[in-house]
C-alpha cells in the first residue's frame, strides 16, 4: 500500500490578478481552490498516475470537511485525524510574477499526535509513504525523523520531502528518498547553488555524509540532478511552456514512486519523476499520465562526473 502523510495540509486559493497594485481595492479575474498541501497533491498526482494510495494527516473545520470532500470526489482514500482548528488557507497569487502566502497551521494536540502514531502502526513490511510538507508550529521539529525511525526498520520505505529543521532532522534517519529543491539544498549547507553542477556537488555531499539510497535535486527549468550509488544524473526538462509551478516538485515525486514501484529501475523512475514534475508546471492543475507518457518517451539523462 502506499500512504502519503500531510501534517499541515491547505486549502491553496489560487488567484488571478495580472495588474495587481498594492494599497488599492483588487479584484480577481479568476480563481481556484484545490485542496492542497504536499502529501495531498502527491496523492492527487499518484491517482492521476493510476496509484491507488490513502491520504493521512490533520484536518479540520470548513476548510478541513472541502479537502475531505474534494479527494472523495477524485475517489481518494482518506484517513485523516480530525482535529480542533481550521486547516490552513494558502494564497496562490498569481500576478506578473507568482507570490504565495501560506497560512498558520492550526494547533495540533497531543491526543491528536498520538491517534496518527497509531494509525501509522498499521503499516506493514513492503508498504511506501510519503511524509511531505511543513510542520505544524505546535509539532516538534523531529517528528519526521521519528516516523522514519519507527517504519523504516519495518522494511517500510519512507520518502520525505520538506525543508529547514525538519529536512535537517529527518536526514539522520535515512528516508529511502529526499527531494530538496535546489534553494532547500543550499540552505543545507548555506552556500548559493545556482549551477547543475553546483547541485550535484552539494547533492553527492548530501547523499554521502547521510547514506540516503536515492536523491532527487529539482531545479524547476533546469530539470532535476538524480544521485544514486554515488553516481550523479541531470535530467533536463521536457520543452513547454510554464502555465502553474504550484505542486511540480510534489508532481516529481509522485512521478518517482509511482515509475519506481512499477518496475524498481531507479534512474527510469527519475527521468519519469522530471517528466512529470514538468507535465504538472505545464498545466493548469495537475499532470495527466498521457502527457507524462508522452514526454518521458522523449527524455534521457545525462552521467555527470562527480
Ligand atoms: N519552468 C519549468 N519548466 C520546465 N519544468 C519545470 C518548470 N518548473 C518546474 N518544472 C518541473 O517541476 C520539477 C519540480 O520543480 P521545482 O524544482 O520548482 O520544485 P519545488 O520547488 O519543490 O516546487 P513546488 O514547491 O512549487 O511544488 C522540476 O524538476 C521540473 O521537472
Ligand atoms: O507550507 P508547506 O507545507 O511547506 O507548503 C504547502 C504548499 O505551499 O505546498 C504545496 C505545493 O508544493 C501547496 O499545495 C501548499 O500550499
Amino acid at each position: 500500500m502506499i500512504y502519503t502523510l500531510t501534517l499541515n495540509p491547505a486549502v491553496d486559493y489560487i488567484v488571478w490578478i495580472s495588474d495587481f497594485e498594492l494599497d488599492r481595492l483588487n479584484r480577481s479575474e479568476s480563481d481556484l481552490k484545490y485542496p492542497g498541501g504536499k502529501g495531498i497533491n502527491v496523492s492527487r498526482v499518484l491517482n492521476r498516475l493510476g496509484r491507488d494510495n490513502t491520504a493521512l494527516g490533520f484536518v479540520g473545520g470548513f476548510t478541513g470537511r472541502f479537502i475531505e470532500d474534494s479527494l472523495a470526489a477524485e475517489n481518494i482514500r482518506t484517513d485523516f485525524v480530525s482535529i480542533e482548528g481550521d486547516t490552513r488557507l494558502n494564497i496562490k497569487l498569481k500576478t506578473s510574477t507568482e507570490t504565495e502566502i501560506n497560512g498558520q497551521s492550526p494547533q495540533i494536540s497531543s491526543i491528536n499526535m498520538e491517534a496518527l502514531k497509531q494509525q501509522l502502526t498499521l503499516l506493514k513490511e513492503g508498504d511506501t509513504i510519503v511524509l511531505a510538507g511543513s510542520l505544524p508550529e505546535t509539532v516538534s521539529p523531529g517528528t519526521y525523523q521519528d516516523i522514519v525511525h519507527t517504519l523504516s526498520p519495518k522494511g517500510i520505505r519512507c520518502y520525505v520531502d520538506t525543508n529547514g529543521d525538519a529536512l535537517y532532522e529527518a536526514l539522520r534517519a535515512r528516508p529511502f528518498f529526499i527531494k530538496p529543491n535546489h534553494y532547500e539544498l543550499a540552505e543545507l549547507y548555506n552556500v548559493p547553488i545556482v549551477s547543475p553542477e553546483q547541485a550535484a556537488f552539494y547533492g553527492k555531499k548530501l547523499q554521502t555524509e547521510f547514506g540516503i539510497p536515492h536523491v532527487l535535486v529539482s531545479m524547476a527549468s533546469q530539470g532535476a540532478l538524480y544521485i544514486h550509488e554515488e553516481k550523479v544524473y541531470h535530467i533536463e526538462p521536457p520543452e513547454g511552456k510554464l502555465v502553474n509551478s504550484v505542486g511540480a516538485g510534489d508532481s516529481t515525486v509522485a512521478g518517482f514512486l509511482a515509475k519506481y514501484e512499477e518496475n524498481n529501475d531507479p534512474l527510469g523512475a527519475a527521468v519519469y519523476a522530471v517528466a512529470t514534475g514538468s507535465a504538472s508546471a505545464f498545466s493548469e492543475g495537475f499532470c495527466t499520465k498521457t502527457d507524462v507518457d508522452r514526454y518521458y518517451s522523449t527524455m534521457h539523462s545525462e552521467r555527470l562526473d562527480f
